[in-house]
C-alpha cells in the first residue's frame, strides 16, 4: 500500500553557494560567503565556494541525475549577487540567463523548481550598508524577489523566500559562525525581524504578480530535557522558545515568545503592536528543515540560556555529532496539527553527513544514510496518516557540496563528488530514494 498519495511532492534540495561554483562569473557581485570563506579560519581546511561542484558549468549533468532519481521537483537558491551584483538597481541579464536556462532544463524533463530567493548569500554591497540590519534590507529583498516574479512569473509556481532565518540571525550575528560573522545580540534580534518583514514583503509582492505558493522555510529541532529533572525542562522550554517558536509564533501568532525579551536582555528591541502585525506572514506553506533534536540541561554559567546540549550516543550520532530521532520529525510536524492550525507543510530539507566510503565500481555504499531516510520517511507518512497537511518532502542534499563552516569534509549527498575531478557517483542511498519515489513510499 502506498505511504503517500499519487502527486505527492519528492525531490531534493541543494542552495547555490554550496553547489555552483564560479561565483563572480558573468558580472556576478560577490557575496557575503565569498567574503566569509576567503578570511582565514572560518572554514575547514581554508576551502571556499570558488569551485564548490562546479554546477554552474554542470548543470545539465545534474538534471540528468535528477531525472535519474525520478524526482518531480527539485528546490534550488538564486545567487543574489548573479542577478543584482549590487544587490538592487541593474539586473545582470547574463546573471539571470543561468537561471533562465535552468529552470527550462528542468521543466523540460518535467522536474518542477521550487526556487529559494536566499539561501543566506547576500550580496557584499548590501552588507556594505549594514546587511540585515539596514531598516532598508526587507525593500532591498522584496525589489529582489519581484525581479524573479516577473521573470519566471508564467513557468514557477513554488517559492521559498527565506531559508532558515534562525541561522542568519543566530549564527551570522550572535554566535559569528556563519556569514557575516557578527557577535551581537541586538543586531541579531533585529536581523530576525528584518528577515520576516522581508519574508512578508515578498509575500506581499507575489499575491500580486504571482499564481503558485510561497513560504519561508524553517530550520526546527525538538528540545528535550536531558535529565528528569525541573531545572532541565525549564532549560528546554527557554530553548525551544528561542531555536522554534521564535519564528514559528511570529509568523502564525504574530507574537514574540516572551523568553525572547528575558534570553536577550536590553537588546531585544520594544517590538509595537503594528511592528507585530506586519510579521503575521505564514504564507501558503511552511518549509520545515529536520534533522535532529537536541538534549538540554540547564547550565546557569552558559549565558544567555543557562542551557547546553548533550552530545548524543556516538552510535546514534551522524558524522555532524548530531542525533539519528526520526521521531522528532513526526513532533515538529504534529505542532503544526496542533497549534498553528494545520497549514500546507513541506519537508524542505531532511538528511545526514556520514562518513562514506570512496566509489567501488561506481557506487557508493552508505547503508546508514538508507536507515536514516527510511526511518524519517516512515515518520512523515505517519504523520500524514494523522492528518498533518503534508504536500512534500526533500532529501538534503542531491549531491555532496560545500557544507558551510566544515568545507568539503561532511558529505550529505545522493551523489557522491570526487574533490579532485567533480566526477558524481551514486550512493546506494540514490538507487533506494528512487526505488522509495517509483513506489509512493510502498518500499518503506
Ligand atoms: O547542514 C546541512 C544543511 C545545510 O547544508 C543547508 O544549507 C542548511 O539549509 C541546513 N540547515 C540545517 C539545520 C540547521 C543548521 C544549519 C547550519 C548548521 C547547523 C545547523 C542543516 N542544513
Amino acid at each position: 500500500m502506498s505511504a503517500f498519495p499519487e502527486g505527492f511532492c519528492w525531490g531534493v534540495a541543494t542552495s547555490a553557494y554550496q553547489i555552483e561554483g564560479s561565483p563572480l562569473a558573468d558580472g556576478a557581485g560577490p557575496s557575503i560567503w565569498h567574503r566569509f570563506a576567503h578570511t582565514p579560519g572560518h572554514i575547514a581546511d581554508g576551502e571556499t565556494g570558488n569551485i564548490a561542484c562546479n554546477h554552474y558549468q554542470r548543470y545539465l549533468e545534474d538534471i540528468g541525475l535528477l531525472h535519474e532519481l525520478g524526482v518531480n521537483a527539485y528546490r534550488f537558491s538564486i545567487a543574489w549577487g548573479r542577478v543584482l551584483p549590487e544587490g538592487r538597481g541593474a539586473i545582470n541579464r547574463k546573471g539571470l540567463g543561468f537561471y533562465q536556462r535552468l529552470v527550462d532544463a528542468l521543466l523540460e524533463r518535467g522536474i518542477s523548481p521550487v526556487i529559494t530567493l536566499y539561501h543566506w548569500d547576500l550580496p557584499m554591497a548590501l552588507q556594505d550598508r549594514g546587511g540585515w540590519i539596514n531598516p532598508d534590507s526587507p525593500q532591498w529583498f522584496a525589489d529582489y524577489a519581484e525581479v524573479l516574479f516577473r521573470t519566471f512569473a508564467d513557468r514557477v509556481t513554488s517559492w521559498i523566500t527565506i531559508n532558515e532565518p534562525w541561522v542568519i540571525a543566530v549564527l551570522g550575528h550572535l554566535e559569528g559562525r556563519h556569514a557575516p560573522g557578527w557577535r551581537d545580540p541586538s543586531a541579531a534580534a533585529r536581523v530576525g525581524h528584518h528577515l520576516l518583514l522581508a519574508h512578508a514583503a515578498a509575500v506581499a509582492s507575489y499575491r500580486t504578480l504571482g499564481h503558485g505558493q510561497i513560504g519561508i522555510a524553517l530550520n526546527l529541532e525538538p528540545q528535550h530535557p536531558a535529565y528528569p529533572k525541573a531545572a532541565d525542562l525549564l532549560a528546554a522550554q527557554r530553548r525551544d522558545a528561542f531555536v522554534n517558536r521564535w519564528f514559528l509564533d511570529a509568523l502564525f501568532l504574530a507574537s514574540y515568545p516572551i523568553e525572547l525579551a528575558q534570553i536577550f536582555g536590553p537588546a531585544w528591541p520594544k517590538f509595537g503592536a503594528v511592528a507585530l502585525d506586519q510579521i503575521h506572514y505564514p504564507g501558503d506553506f511552511i518549509g520545515v528543515n529536520y534533522y535532529t533534536r537536541a538534549r538540554v540541561a540547564a547550565a546557569p554559567e552558559a549565558k544567555p540560556l543557562g542551557a547546553i546540549c548533550l552530545p548524543p550516543p556516538r552510535e546514534k550520532s551522524t558524522a555532524m555529532g548530531w542525533e539519528i530521532y526520526p521521531e522528532g520529525l513526526g513532533e515538529v510536524l504534529g505542532w503544526f496539527k496542533e497549534r498553528y492550525g494545520n497549514p500546507r507543510v513541506l519537508i524542505t530539507e531532511n538528511g545526514a553527513a556520514f562518513a562514506d566510503p570512496a566509489p567501488c565500481a561506481g557506487l557508493v555504499l552508505d547503508p546508514q544514510r538508507i536507515v536514516y531516510l527510511r526511518s524519517h520517511l516512515r515518520a512523515a507518512a505517519q504523520a500524514l496518516a494523522a492528518g498533518v497537511d503534508l504536500g512534500g518532502y526533500f532529501v538534503w542534499s542531491l549531491m555532496d557540496n560545500f557544507e558551510w563552516a566544515e568545507g568539503y569534509s561532511k558529505r550529505f549527498g545522493l551523489y557522491w563528488v570526487d574533490r579532485q575531478t567533480l566526477q558524481r557517483y551514486p550512493k546506494s542511498s540514490a538507487h533506494f530514494y528512487r526505488s522509495v519515489i517509483a513506489t509512493q513510499g510502498a518500499v518503506l
